[in-house]
């Protein structure tokens, strides 16, 4: 299973190398938030990440999901659950999908995505560890309100390549994160066609994509800045949920 894995990966990154691919969407996919779909998210997708947390390097993709009333736009603040006293930035790479799908071959995985969006998977990270040491989901950690901080839609044509770049996140102006998506352990293709064949894609479906290293705490009254290179960058106050 390994092995088949890795082989793939390899192949399809190949394929999806500086390659223009065809717009996917049939709907307007500017306001996807607002659709009510589905956030799937996947962990420890960036080795050095896993080893920071002390977690293993995975063979396969670790998978979670958010509801969409984690989404939080700017001019609303992302707010610190009241049972958590380690709240925690991920900036991710998010992948919108804009044609539906179900087992869908990693050669084809490309012809799905609508756009893309830069994202947060805010994390109560002492919630996770009770959570983990328990053998308990992760909902409580992950899954709050204001857990998913969320751009505007990235045009799929900004992004010639998922596979290559740049992510970063500031806090109070200091530089926290930053890493390539060319780190990641599974690739946009290999996700898309592995998630597709446990969970059927529809338009408007968003696909977090991991965090690389840097993951910190966060406290009341900080402030947030990340972007995608020079692409696209948001700004998001943090708050204690009243
Ligand atoms: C350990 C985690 O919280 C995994 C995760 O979300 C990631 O992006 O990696
Ligand atoms: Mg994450």
């Amino acid at each position: 299973m390994q092995e088949t894995i890795q082989e793939t990966i390899q192949e399809t990154s190949a394929l999806t190398q500086g390659q223009l691919l065809p717009m996917a969407s049939s709907r307007n996919l500017n306001r996807f938030w607002e659709w009510g779909r589905k956030i799937i998210c996947v962990g420890r997708n960036y080795a050095e990440h896993a080893k920071e947390l002390k977690n293993a390097v995975p063979t396969e993709p670790v998978l979670f999901l958010k509801p969409p009333s984690a989404y939080v736009r700017e001019g609303s603040p992302v707010l610190i659950p009241y049972y958590s006293n380690n709240l925690h930035h991920e900036v991710e790479l998010g992948v919108v999908i804009g044609k539906p799908g179900k087992n869908i071959e990693q050669s084809r995985a490309m012809e799905h995505v609508g756009g893309y969006a830069l994202c947060l998977d805010m994390t109560a990270r002492d919630t996770q560890d009770k959570c983990k040491n328990k053998g308990l989901p992760w909902t409580l950690a992950k899954a709050f309100d204001t857990s998913c901080p969320i751009s505007d839609l990235v045009p799929k044509e900004q992004i010639r390549d998922p596979g290559d770049v740049k992510i970063w996140l500031k806090v109070n102006g200091s530089l926290r994160q930053e890493g390539s998506t060319s780190s990641m352990i599974f690739p946009v293709p290999f996700l898309i066609s592995y998630i597709s064949k446990i969970i059927s894609l529809e338009e408007g479906d968003l696909i977090l994509t991991g965090t690389p290293a840097g993951v910190a705490s966060v406290q009341e009254h900080d402030e947030m800045l990340a972007g995608i290179d020079h692409i696209i960058s948001m700004k998001f106050k943090v708050e204690k949920q009243s």
